[in-house]
């Protein structure tokens, strides 16, 4: 019995009485025959079109020769010839096996060349073939206007997992946070935090939920989601991944490195040593730094040592900056990620602009360059495979989830693409994520930052600053210039004003000397401190009342940085920046789009200024012989 009725065209004069065997035979010499007609048919056609052509082409140089003809008298009689041609086809529809793209046609007015006369010739002798009545004028367009496409986002950035903004209004309890293991409540409570912020009360359940029987494993048995985590500065994101990977780590049985933090730089990546640290107290787990503050032997000797032949490891969580990390990964055998489960990247827009270094390319290639004999032994395998499957995950795989963490993470999927996410999962605050159309540079500012303007020229720069501090009594203030000479250059005049605690801080200084200067800062030996924007990214520097941007920064991820210095963990912070004339309308355009929910003007009277004016003018004499004499040193 067949499974499917197959039905078969049997001709028209169908007898249902003969045999299916008869039918067929009949059937098929039916189509020779035809199919012979077809063949005599068509040869006869070639013969007739070639003499027709032939014909056609002596008359177009004949009448080329004797009388020009004008466009708008040819071509009436060349629709005419058109219409005859397709109507006795439509007649005659002989069953020729020309197909209807043949009858194609597109007159161009205006333009009578020898190819055009062929190109209409030849239909008229193809009497077989079939075509449309009509035709398409081409080569006419409408001049609309072009609409503006938008871009759409994918998926995971379009509908992600969004969480409140306000930090003192959303404090969630420790203790409603499901998962979190007793000795992690308890160093909370040591260091005096009971309330976590919303963007921890989202994300730390988010990576613990992946966690069972101290192994990663995503939901139904595959590799957990990556992560993407975009808050606004200060908004607590270290603690958001310092907490699971503690907790998760925390009861492993051999020393590997399982965790790794890429920052993009070495006050970065100290100060989330810091917090690695202070949490991994108490527990087996050790924490590294290798950022260039040590040198690569000492570095070298605290991420692994020799027993006997055999390598061991000193380190579960490394704390990096890229370009260390590469040189240890190439330099460095005692240096193994083949162990990798979490990989934490910091600044994640920054660090994405440094890809051209390809150091997360270096890190891949390292977590899956398992040993062959290591392979034979182990219950967990380790392959980079594009696709999960269940094939794939057999024998068990050792997943690496990458967690990334940005206040200005970037939405335009080709360069998140670069970071090989897998079904990323997005966390952000950022209200314009509601849509599927996106503005790739719109940002959400902490809730307690109040952000001013101050219109001014060039010369009277320093005087306003001044005023901030000796009058207003803004300090400790954070001041942002654009360059290492103008931060040099405005250290030293405040120095020689007088009055004012400054210092500078900028690649001018060795990372010591830096390290010392935002120490002092902290501890409120320094009122202002001067700055490249060395320190715009990340740096965490409790009770900074006020930022200045001296200089106007060019970048909206600059702006939104260096102002971010200020109004941290739901405190409020006041951000000026210095514009001349020509900078305002493009300056506060930026802002504006950038999503800034409103930036006030604050205008400096003259008269404020004018009893420090004439000591400002005897010091700038000062101030132009010592950069001379330092350029002569
Ligand atoms: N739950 C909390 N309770 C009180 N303070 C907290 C809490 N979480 C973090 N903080 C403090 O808030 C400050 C900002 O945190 P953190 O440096 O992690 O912010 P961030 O989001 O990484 O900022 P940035 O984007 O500028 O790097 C830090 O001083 C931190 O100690």
């Amino acid at each position: 019995m067949s499974l499917f009725l197959v039905n078969r065209y049997l001709g028209e004069e169908e007898d249902e009485n003969i045999s299916k065997e008869h039918a067929s035979n009949d059937l098929l010499a039916k189509l020779q025959k035809k199919s012979k007609q077809n063949q005599e048919h068509s040869l006869k056609n070639k013969t007739a079109n070639h003499t027709v052509k032939e014909t056609q082409r002596h008359d177009v140089v004949k009448k080329r020769k004797s009388l020009p003809e004008s466009n708008q008298e040819a071509q009436p009689r060349r629709k005419k010839k058109l219409a005859a041609a397709s109507s006795r086809d439509l007649e005659s529809n002989s069953g020729s096996a020309k197909g209807p793209s043949d009858a194609c046609l597109t007159p161009r007015d205006g333009q009578k060349d020898e190819k055009e006369e062929e190109a209409t010739a030849a239909p008229e002798a193809e009497s077989e073939k079939p075509q449309t009545p009509g035709f398409t004028v081409m080569a006419s367009f409408e001049n609309k206007p072009v609409q503006k496409v938008h871009r759409v986002l994918p998926q995971w950035l379009a509908q992600p997992d969004v969480f409140q903004r306000e930090i003192k209004n959303n404090l969630v309890p420790v203790s409603d946070i499901r998962g979190l293991c007793a000795p992690i409540v308890q160093k909370l409570h040591n260091n005096g935090i009971d309330h976590f912020f919303p963007v921890q009360a989202e994300v730390i359940p988010a990576i613990l939920e992946n966690m069972q029987n101290g192994l990663l494993i995503g939901r139904g048995g595959y590799k957990p989601r990556d992560l993407c985590v975009s808050a606004p500065t200060g908004s607590g994101k270290t603690l958001a991944f310092v907490l699971p990977i503690i907790q998760l780590l925390m009861e492993r049985v051999v020393c590997e490195v399982r965790a790794l933090a890429v920052l993009p730089t070495k006050e970065l990546a100290q100060q989330v040593f810091k917090v690695f640290t202070s949490y991994a107290e108490g527990t087996p787990l050790k924490v590294v730094m290798v950022a260039g503050q040590k040198s690569f032997a000492a570095e070298q000797a605290s991420l692994s040592e020799m027993r006997g032949n055999k390598r061991r490891s000193l380190a579960d969580i490394v704390v990096s900056t890229p370009g260390r990390l590469v040189d240890h990964i190439n330099k460095n055998s005692g240096f193994s990620l083949e162990n990798l489960v979490f990989l934490v990247i910091d600044e994640a827009d920054k660090m994405i602009d440094r890809m051209h270094q390809s150091w997360l390319r270096q890190v891949v290639k390292a977590v899956y360059k398992t040993k062959s004999d290591t392979r034979n032994i182990s219950t967990f395998a380790r392959t980079e495979d594009v696709f999960v499957t269940a094939a794939s995950l057999s024998p068990p795989q050792i997943p690496l989830q990458k967690l990334l963490f940005s206040a200005t993470l970037t939405q335009n999927p080709e360069k998140l693409q670069q970071l090989g996410l897998h079904q990323p999962r997005l966390f952000t605050s950022t209200r314009n994520h509601s849509a599927h159309v996106c503005n790739q540079d719109s940002f959400d500012f902490p809730q307690g930052l109040t952000e001013f303007y101050v219109p001014c020229t060039l010369s009277k720069k320093p005087l306003i600053l001044l005023h901030f501090i000796l009058r207003l009594k803004l300090s400790p203030i954070l001041c942002f210039t654009n360059s290492r000479e103008t931060a040099h250059r405005l250290f030293l005049l405040v120095q020689l004003f007088g009055g004012v605690q400054a210092a500078e801080f900028s690649s001018r200084l060795s990372p010591a000397e830096r390290k010392h200067k935002l120490k002092e800062f902290e501890q409120g030996k320094i009122q202002l401190l001067i700055s490249t924007d060395a320190s715009a990214r990340g740096i965490d520097i409790n009770q900074v009342k006020c930022v200045v941007n001296y200089d106007a920064p060019q970048y909206i991820r600059t702006y939104i940085h260096r102002i971010g210095r200020t109004a941290r963990a739901g405190k409020a912070g006041l951000a000026f920046t210095f514009l001349l004339g020509v900078q305002e309308k493009n300056f506060l355009q930026m802002v504006t789009n950038a999503g800034s929910p409103g930036i006030q003007k604050q205008i400096i009277k003259p008269e404020n200024l004018k009893s420090m004016e004439a000591r400002y003018e005897e010091i700038l004499q000062e101030l132009a012989k010592m950069i001379k004499s330092e350029k002569v040193y």
